[in-house]
């Protein structure tokens, strides 16, 4: 009796703990300086992040840097942050694209503020500002997309893969130059590429820092599709296409769905198990399910 209390216990602490690392990975306790970092970023500006929630519950999020390829300046990584909690506080939302400005993805962070906090410090902080905030744009009960046209290199390489998906438009590359600047990924993209590609391919990619076409990444399984267009509202209408098979019905439905994937994707079995439950009893008995239920469709 008593050990089974213990491990209940143990097992909701735990459970606990990884709600409270859902909302934010790094804190003061990790040496995490917010604020520090945040001013530290306000002094590199340029470009914005721009987010337009529609009616059918698709957000679209612009990087909108064209002069730089959409490099991320300081001020832009502080506005990804604040899009990323606008996102979180959409009730409505189903789904999210994300797509650069100018026919081209993200040459990654802003090169001449990477030059400014090449200290340890600064450095640290940068990581764990965009982990952060990466993290909660991949936990978000969106079904997400990155629609890759043009180049998405470094950073922008790694911000694809935050999302759900990624599609490719034709010409268009990901491509991980870290070891060329004498980094690793540092938004987490290492992290979230083995999961997507496996270990091997993402070896292979890191340390070759290859260039991967739409073709490549098809074959790896890092892109769901190549689409017709590279023109950019084109692109982005066939994007949006694409994404409206997956968050057509209702939102607390597609929300649900999105939150027992990433459940499943991100904790130990039992927890997913016990998460999955949950979502489930969001779900069950509510107004979609009485609905099916007085119409009782057949799915042939
Ligand atoms: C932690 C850092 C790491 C991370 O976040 O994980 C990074 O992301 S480090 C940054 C990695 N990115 C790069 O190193 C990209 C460097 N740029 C390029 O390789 C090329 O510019 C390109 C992105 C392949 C595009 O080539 P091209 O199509 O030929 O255009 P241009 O080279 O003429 O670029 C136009 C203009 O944009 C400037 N630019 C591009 N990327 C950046 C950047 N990341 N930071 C700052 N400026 C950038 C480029 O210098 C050109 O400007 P001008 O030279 O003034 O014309």
């Amino acid at each position: 009796m008593a050990i089974s209390l213990w491990k209940n216990l143990l097992q909701t602490t735990r459970e606990r703990i990884l709600q409270r690392r859902r909302v934010s990975l790094y804190n003061g306790a990790h040496g995490y300086e917010e604020e520090l970092i945040k001013k530290k970023l306000h002094q590199f500006d340029g470009g914005s992040i721009n987010l337009s929630k529609e009616d059918n519950g698709i957000g679209i999020l612009t990087l909108n840097n064209p002069k730089l390829m959409n490099a991320f300046t300081g001020t832009m990584m502080l506005e990804l942050q604040e899009r990323v909690t606008e996102l979180e506080n959409w009730k409505d939302g189903k789904g999210l694209i994300i797509y650069g400005a100018g026919n081209t993805f993200c040459s990654g962070s802003d090169l001449n503020a990477v030059k400014a906090i090449s200290n340890s410090q600064d450095g640290m902080n940068m990581c764990m500002f965009m982990q952060n905030t990466l993290t909660r744009l991949m936990r978000l009960p969106l079904i997400s997309v990155a629609l890759v046209q043009g180049k998405a290199i470094g950073g922008g390489a790694e911000l694809t893969t935050a999302c759900d998906f990624r599609l490719m438009t034709p010409g268009s590359e990901i491509r991980f130059v870290h070891k060329h600047m004498g980094l690793v990924p540092g938004w987490g993209g290492a992290a979230r590429l083995v999961r997507i590609v496996g270990s091997g391919a993402a070896l292979r990619l890191l340390s070759g820092a290859a260039r991967v076409d739409p073709e490549g990444a098809l074959r790896l399984g890092l892109s769901e599709e190549t689409l017709s267009s590279s023109d950019g509202t084109a692109a982005l209408e066939e994007a949006q296409a694409w994404l409206s098979q997956y968050t057509e019905g209702p939102a607390s439905v597609i929300r649900a769905v999105k939150k027992v994937v990433s459940a499943g994707r991100e904790l130990p079995v039992e927890a997913a198990l016990r998460t999955e439950k949950d979502i489930f009893g969001t779900v069950w008995g509510g107004p979609a399910n009485l609905q099916a239920l007085l119409k009782r469709p057949k799915h042939k």
